[in-house]
């Protein structure tokens, strides 16, 4: 197998193949270990710990008496410094040959059938070509999406990476885009001594989650300074030379900052994969079956965020596994349906069961549909929500408000299929939501699954009452 890109996407399907008994050759043209271990989740988390624990004493009368003193700003940059392997990768080389993988440095391009051609592999040196005997798998990933706002490219504004890995706290950030990255880096940087203002374009926060998830975000994002405005878009962008940015908004008002960052979504990485090699259309998300198989091309996978399907590490390697199980499987000679929907190679989560945590304060934690989008399925759904204030173990862990949490149930089928937690201890939570959802539980076995007192885990129990059982 031949994996072009080596995120955690790429590992994992190049590691799992050779874990199945095939050889695996993963190409990378920048650090392996992909957007996620240097630029994105790792760092991005680490910005946000140390700040977090503030807000969870402050909320407790005694332990904040006790923290008296500032952040010590230095200190959780070296942290975060240290999850990044100060962006080297040794570690990871080391890693993937110790799992039997050959690593190929340089920049993967489909040139034919199962053929891939790499350039700059080692200096100096001709294109290698590299053969795959049953499957090339694009895990290439994304990258930040600038939108085409007149001046903003050329005000070299931040993306997601200078975000993650800047080594001092702006005065002043100014935020566009109201999505995760924004909400998250919004609220790291805010805590960490920047100014911040958050302009987003809809009418909340958040905007693909249950809407009281971004109420309660922009609620304690300005409760801690931050100036969040919604309904405002960019217009134009202006910057002299390495001065101060100013964004002008659609409504002529000027919002001006020593740091911009660009926070409205991502594009694929396959604008220069050589797709057009193969007849697919390059810069496009791959349209991929349930097995990662590209449509119309036997021999091409594409797993993780080059496919669009979720753009999460998590999910990236959930089909990185299902995908190498698919070509392992296929190179034995069976057929590997994807129809076969729990099969180990069919990534059926992917629609209706994927989870995600939006490391913001609250934390927001959601699996499945939401009710909108469960609705537009065409699904007979009910829905409960119960105020996590009312939850002793919630209540228990600050004074504070304590979020919400809410169910969306198949009426047809009495289980539920989408369930959003926002509040304090959730992130941790939402796996038992991630189960019921998979596992298809019925509501009145579900009953049965009695929370401890006093966890968060309550919510479950409000949760069922408020639906009638
Ligand atoms: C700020 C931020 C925070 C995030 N936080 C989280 C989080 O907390 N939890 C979570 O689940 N997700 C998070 N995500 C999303 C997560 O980072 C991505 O879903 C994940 O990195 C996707 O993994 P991937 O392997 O598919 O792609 P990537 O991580 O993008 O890796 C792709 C790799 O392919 C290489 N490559 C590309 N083209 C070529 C080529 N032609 N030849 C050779 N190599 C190539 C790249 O250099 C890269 O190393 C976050 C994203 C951002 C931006
Ligand atoms: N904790 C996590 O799991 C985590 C953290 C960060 C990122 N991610 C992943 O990375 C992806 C990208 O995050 P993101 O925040 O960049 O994207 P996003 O899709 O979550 O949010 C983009 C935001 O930008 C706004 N926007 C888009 N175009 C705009 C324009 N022209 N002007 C003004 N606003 C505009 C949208 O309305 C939206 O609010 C996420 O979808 C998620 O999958 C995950």
């Amino acid at each position: 197998m031949v994996v072009v890109g080596g995120g955690p996407t790429g590992e994992n399907v190049a590691s799992r193949a050779v874990e199945g008994g095939l050889t695996a050759v993963l190409v990378e043209h920048e650090l392996l270990g992909g957007e996620c271990s240097y630029w994105a989740c790792m760092p991005s988390k680490a910005l946000l710990r140390d700040t977090e624990v503030l807000a969870e004493a402050a909320a407790l009368p005694g332990a904040a008496a006790a923290v008296t003193g500032r952040v010590d700003v230095r200190a959780v940059l070296d942290r975060r410094d240290a999850f990044t392997s100060h962006w080297r990768d040794d570690g990871q080389v080391a890693w993937a040959e110790g799992a039997g993988i050959a690593v190929v440095r340089g920049h993967g391009r489909l040139a034919g059938e199962r053929r891939v051609v790499v350039e700059g592999a080692y200096e100096g040196s001709q294109p290698l070509e590299l053969r795959a005997r049953h499957a090339v798998v694009l895990a290439t990933g994304s990258v930040a999406a600038v939108p085409p706002v007149p001046g903003l490219r050329e005000a070299r504004p931040w993306t997601s990476r200078e975000a993650t890995s800047a080594e001092q706290v702006p005065e002043h950030l100014v935020v566009v885009g109201g999505g995760v990255v924004g909400c998250e880096m919004s609220t790291a940087w805010s805590r960490l001594g920047a100014r911040v203002t958050l302009l987003n374009r809809g009418d909340r926060l958040l905007p693909g989650l249950e809407p009281f998830a971004g109420e309660l975000v922009a609620q304690r994002l300005r409760d801690g300074g931050v100036d969040v405005r919604l309904g405002a878009s960019p217009a134009a962008v202006r910057r002299d030379g390495d001065g101060p940015t100013t964004v002008v908004l659609e409504d002529g008002a000027e919002v001006t900052g020593d740091a911009l960052l660009v926070a409205t979504g991502r594009r694929p990485a396959t604008a220069d994969v050589g797709l057009d090699a193969v007849g697919l259309e390059p810069g496009s998300y791959l349209d991929v079956d349930d097995t990662l198989r590209v449509a119309g091309v036997p021999w091409l996978y594409a797993a993780g965020d080059c496919n669009g399907r979720n753009l999460l590490t998590h999910m990236g390697k959930y089909q990185a596994r299902c995908c190498a199980d698919a070509v392992v499987a296929r190179s034995r000679g069976e057929q590997a349906s994807p129809d076969d929907r729990w099969a180990r190679w069919t990534a059926t989560a992917d629609a209706g069961a994927c989870p995600s945590v939006v490391f913001a304060d609250p934390q927001v934690g959601t699996v499945g549909r939401t009710e909108a989008a469960a609705r537009e399925a065409g699904l007979r759904v009910r829905c409960v929500e119960v105020d996590l204030n009312g939850v002793s173990g919630a209540s228990l862990l600050g004074d504070d408000d304590a979020g919400r949490a809410k169910l969306v149930v198949d009426e047809d089928r009495r289980v539920v299929v989408g369930a959003t937690f926002a509040g304090r201890g959730t992130a941790e939570l939402l796996h038992s939501a991630t189960v019921a959802v998979v596992g298809e539980v019925p509501l009145e076995r579900l009953w049965h699954a009695v929370p401890s007192y006093p966890t968060v885990s309550e919510a479950w129990l409000r949760l069922l009452e408020a639906y009638g059982l």
